[in-house]
């Protein structure tokens, strides 16, 4: 049977002392119990710190770094997760965390804060994206957080021992990476970045330290080479969708009646990511207009309104009176059925709902976009025929209209386009490729010696 390997944290580490501060952080809890939890596990040994894997493979940890800065990470966090579930079972047990939120302080702890106020005053965000790209620039400020937040970010890791990290977040590449590298655990620990964004991406999720570089787009893959990356880092399988929406099998008519829609009036689908953002509200009373033919007193469609955790939005859309039939939602957990129950899509340039609309044959209204790591969305839809860009309500509107009674030809041939695009089985070919680099790696030590920072080696 597998051995328990055996390792002693050296306490009075450079880092330690450097590092330590009152307990009053967030996650102090966390970090004591990581601690409390080593110490029983390692007690009595000696400096050993080779390990022997003795036996048959253990289960391998897989930690997944994500942050709820939009709904996309998480989305794409999750169907990673489900996808090593299908492919694999048992021989990988994956955990899905903010180790920031979890146990840093401010602000790495409050980043979804912090970002949605920056996207509200999106001038503010455009900035932060634009000034924050040069390299020595978010080196520097990555840099200071690695080294203020060093120990609770290894105190983090600590607690999911972790075999194999994924990041799927552009700001969880440089401090765990460095984190290891203080720890010795480069070459143990299997890192692997997972891009989210599909053209416009920030320059922070390039790291040359990763073992895997997966891009969602050839564009995006081109930028990874021209930051440094090498050819032999970087796949292209497309951005991880959850399986469900590969996986899913039911026609359009029995989603319909499962979710109560009318079965025969076309349907379109509104929304505005994760949080309900972009002209939602304004866009659903034009199209509750432009949907309802005046001359025979008849809807010629239906629509869909998902506001997400947009709560407001919800409640303001469920008071409102429709001529034709509407259904608002909250945050829906099915997202795969209301894209299958629906003939278009319209969303602000979201990479997630892009790509799972275009996996559905969606021909998708592009009606916002972020500025910065979205921007680049927009050519990317338009650019391949699969749906169009206006900022307008009244045009959107009109375009669905259209779409509707008499550009039905349109709409099958943007449906066409969204189909090439689509990259359904991109999430089993990445997990797949990450399950091959552990075989690459031969047995995995039965326990990876993670330790109390033990030694500082090359700060940053
Ligand atoms: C002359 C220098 C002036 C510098 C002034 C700016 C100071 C820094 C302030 C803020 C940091 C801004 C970070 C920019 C890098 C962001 C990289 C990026 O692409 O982030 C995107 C994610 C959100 O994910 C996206 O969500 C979208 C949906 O909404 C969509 O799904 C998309 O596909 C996703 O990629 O953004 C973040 O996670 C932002 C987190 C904000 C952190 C705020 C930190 C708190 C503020 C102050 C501390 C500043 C130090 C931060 C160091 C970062 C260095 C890059
Ligand atoms: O009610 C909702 C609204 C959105 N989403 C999912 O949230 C993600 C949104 O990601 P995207 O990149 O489009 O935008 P973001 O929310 O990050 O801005 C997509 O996977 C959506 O399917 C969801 O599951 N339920």
């Amino acid at each position: 049977m597998a051995m328990s390997s055996v390792a002693r944290p050296r306490r009075s580490s450079i880092a330690g002392k450097m590092f330590s501060r009152g307990s009053n952080h967030v996650g102090a809890g966390h970090r004591k119990r990581s601690l409390e939890f080593y110490d029983d596990d390692f007690d009595g040994c000696d400096d050993a710190m080779e390990l022997a894997q003795i036996g048959a493979e253990r289960t391998k940890n897989v930690l997944i770094l994500m942050s709820d800065t939009g709904g996309g990470h998480r989305a794409s966090a999750e169907a990673i997760r489900d996808a090593f579930q299908l492919e694999f079972g048992d021989q990988y047990q994956i955990f899905v965390k903010d180790v920031w939120k979890e146990y840093t302080g401010w602000p790495l702890n409050d980043m979804e804060g912090s970002y949605k106020f920056m996207v509200k005053h999106v001038q503010l965000w455009n900035v932060a994206f634009h000034s924050t790209s040069p390299r020595w620039i978010h080196s520097l400020y990555l840099a200071a957080f690695a080294a203020y937040y060093a120990k609770e970010v290894e105190a983090g890791l600590m607690e999911y021992k972790p075999d194999i990290i994924i990041s799927v977040h552009p700001l969880m590449q440089h401090i765990p990476l460095w984190v290891l590298k203080w720890q010795g655990l480069q070459k143990k620990v299997i890192f692997v970045t997972v891009i989210t964004d599909l053209n416009t991406c920030h320059p922070t999720w390039f790291h040359p330290g990763v073992n895997r570089c997966y891009c969602p787009s050839q564009e995006v893959a081109k930028r990874a080479l021209v930051d440094g990356l090498e050819e032999s880092q970087v796949r292209v399988y497309g951005l991880p969708i959850r399986p469900s929406f590969a996986r899913a099998v039911l026609s359009k008519d029995k989603l319909r009646e499962e979710l109560q829609m009318d079965p025969d009036l076309p349907a379109v689908l509104l929304m505005g990511g994760g949080e309900g953002m972009g002209p939602v509200k304004k866009t659903a009373k034009a199209l509750g207009e432009s949907l309802f033919d005046e001359n025979i007193r008849k809807p010629i469609g239906q629509l869909i309104i998902i506001c997400g955790r947009n709560k407001k939005l919800a409640s303001t859309l469920q008071s409102a009176e429709w001529k034709v039939p509407v259904k608002v939602r909250g945050f829906e957990k099915q997202m795969e059925k209301w894209m299958g129950a629906c003939d278009c899509i319209i969303t602000k340039a979201g990479p997630g709902t892009i790509a799972e609309a275009l996996i559905r044959g969606l021909p998708i209204i592009l009606n916002d976009y972020i500025p910065g790591q979205e921007k680049g969305n927009v050519p990317y839809v338009v650019g391949n025929g699969a749906g169009v860009f206006t900022r307008s309500p009244k045009e959107t509107a009109r375009i669905v209209g259209d779409w509707f009674s008499t550009k039905k030809d349109e709409l099958k041939r943007m449906s066409l386009n969204a189909l090439k695009l689509a990259q359904p089985e991109a999430v089993f070919h990445i997990v797949k490729d990450i399950h091959e680099l552990t075989l690459q790696r031969g047995p995995l030590p039965t326990n990876i010696p993670y330790m109390l920072t033990s030694s500082f080696k090359g700060i940053i």
